[in-house]
């Protein structure tokens, strides 16, 4: 059965704000239309940077944001994290496949935790590894660039992907977000959405901009032309 098209969310990373006072950061994407806070987790291990920790998605939280946080956790092993970010607010919790040895007991413990379960799957991992799993997620996002960095170019080939794996959600009749990742922009969130997505992540092109109101305007404009 298939699931019909779910309304377009626009998930600003937080990666490239300002993080000297990133709560006004957030209430101001938020007004200018930004759907939830997308906040990315590097370690300096699972990928070559390193950004915040759980006390950040507390901080959040204490500062009074409401809006659901969807928390990208590059970190190996993911565990502890997982409960720490629970903890702290989180409401997506979405990690990769390759940075838990278990990873049907860590999508669990995601949900167990009352949070929403993610997967993420790097540019060159391949959709149907995380087949027998997909039913127990929330949200499948596809990084179309190599994780650790905003700013760098859509990688092309993730396009196919994401029509393999909306053709994967729709056949198996769950409810699961199709999420990208890395290098959406004004010029090309369309082409993103007709391939299958309805979550886009977008970092450098809102916050690089002077007004972040204008730049989501037109990425919105852009997808009711899908
Ligand atoms: O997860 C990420 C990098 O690992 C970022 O969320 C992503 O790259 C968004 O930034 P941009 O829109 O500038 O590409």
């Amino acid at each position: 059965m298939a699931v019909p098209q779910q309304e377009f969310i626009i998930a600003p990373s937080v990666l490239n704000a300002n993080f000297a006072r990133l709560g006004e950061e957030c209430d101001t994407v938020l007004a200018a239309g930004g759907d939830m806070i997308h906040l990315d987790v590097m370690d300096n291990h699972y990928v070559p940077n390193l950004t915040v920790g759980p006390m950040v998605c507390q901080a959040l939280r204490d500062y009074g944001l409401k809006a659901p946080i969807d928390v990208h956790l590059m970190v190996e092993p993911v565990d502890a994290l997982i409960e720490a970010f629970a903890k702290a607010g989180a409401s997506y919790i979405s990690f990769h496949p390759d940075a838990t040895r278990h990873l049907d007991r860590s999508i669990e413990l995601v949900r167990e935790l009352g949070c929403r379960p993610g997967l993420v799957l790097n540019p060159a991992v391949p959709v149907a590894s995380i087949g027998q799993v997909l039913h127990k997620l929330d949200m499948l996002l596809l990084m179309s660039v190599n994780p650790g960095f905003g700013g760098q170019a859509f990688v092309p080939y993730v396009l196919d992907k994401l029509k393999e794996a909306r053709a994967m959600i729709d056949a198996s009749g769950h409810s699961v977000r199709l999420e990208v990742d890395g290098g959406i922009k004004v010029h090309n969130i369309a082409d993103v959405a007709q391939a299958g997505a309805d979550t886009f992540v977008v970092g450098s092109e809102i916050f690089s901009a002077d007004d972040y109101k204008a730049v989501i305007d037109r990425l919105k404009t852009r997808l009711t032309q899908v």
